[in-house]
């Protein structure tokens, strides 16, 4: 992936998710703006509110001008600054917050908040592609099928964390109906029931699942990534390939790439998604489109996407 050497960054945003990560906000400003101040950097914030922010970001960008834009919280908070910087060319940075971090892991930005503070003057800055899905904005990585319902279930919970997904999940399992998909891409088409269905710009959920080894974030293609019905006994053979880049092994599991997909669930007219580790309906079909590096973004220098 090329490079560019970027300029000094001088005058930062931070947009800060109050409600994400178990963080103190206050402090966490404090200590931005004070190792920002130590370099010749001048830190803002924009406190995200949960209601109308990508306009209202939008609207903040518009009247001000930034060298790069941080997003300081979880994988909604940097979907939301992703989408506001789309097509840019000011660059994002990420201070992860929440609690998977899908993208940041996918970009090699450390996990720690304040080691991640480094990208403000140490970066290497990469074009990125993102997906348009219905229209919707998605940097990372969308599911329909099983994924998606734990994630809306984790979503209306009051606890999170790793645990709490992994006893929703389990609760869910035993009772999940997989549904049939019909996904046709520019090169091939395949029909038949999935117990869960990821359309994959990146590689790894923050839950740390490879669901897309090998792949590439600016090769102008995405992949979709199925997951057919499987038997019990299937279960624990399946994990161990999620989580050791070994999506392909299974019989069970196979992959389409395409620069242009769409998905019809007969009998559905709206089928549950989640976008970015946010759930959402959709309307079928579903139509998915690569925006080929469309999205600047830093990360350490060390690292290789
Ligand atoms: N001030 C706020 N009050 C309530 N909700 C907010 C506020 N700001 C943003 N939100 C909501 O927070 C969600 C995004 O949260 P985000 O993903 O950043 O953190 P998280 O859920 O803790 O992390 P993760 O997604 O990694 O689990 C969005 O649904 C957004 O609408």
């Amino acid at each position: 992936m090329a490079a560019s050497i970027p300029a000094p960054l001088r005058n930062l945003l931070f947009v800060l998710n109050p409600v994400s990560g178990d963080i103190s906000k206050v402090e966490l400003e404090s200590s931005i703006t004070a190792y920002c101040t130590e370099r010749g950097r001048k830190a803002r914030f924009y406190h995200t509110t949960g209601q109308n922010d990508l306009k209202n970001l939008r609207h903040h960008l518009q009247q001000h001008a930034y060298d790069a834009v941080f997003a300081a919280g979880g994988d909604g908070t940097v979907s939301l600054v992703a989408e506001a910087l789309l097509n840019g060319l000011v660059p994002l940075g990420i201070l992860p917050l929440g609690s998977g971090n899908g993208l940041s892991k996918d970009l090699g930005i450390p996990q720690d908040p304040r080691e991640a503070l480094k990208l403000t003057w140490q970066h290497q800055i990469h074009a990125i592609d993102t997906l348009q899905i219905n229209g919707r904005f998605a940097a990372h990585l969308a599911d329909l099928g099983f994924n998606a319902l734990i994630v809306e279930r984790f979503d209306q919970g009051d606890t999170r964390g790793p645990g709490a997904y992994v006893r929703i999940a389990t609760q869910e399992y035993l009772s999940y109906a997989p549904a049939t998909y019909q996904v046709e891409t520019e090169h091939e088409q395949w029909e038949g029931p999935a117990f869960m269905l990821t359309i994959a710009n990146a590689r790894t959920f923050g839950s740390n699942v490879i669901i897309n080894p090998d792949s590439h974030l600016d090769d102008g293609e995405f992949e979709v990534c199925l997951i057919e019905p499987f038997p019990g006994t299937a279960a624990p053979g399946i994990l161990y390939n999620l989580y050791t880049a070994g999506f392909d092994a299974s019989e069970y599991t196979r992959r389409l790439r395409g620069r242009q997909v769409r998905i019809r669930v007969p009998g559905a007219t709206q089928v549950l998604c989640q976008i970015d580790g946010e759930p959402c309906q959709l309307t079928t079909p579903i139509e998915v489109k690569i925006r080929p590096r469309s999205l600047r973004v830093l990360v350490p220098e060390s690292a290789v996407l």
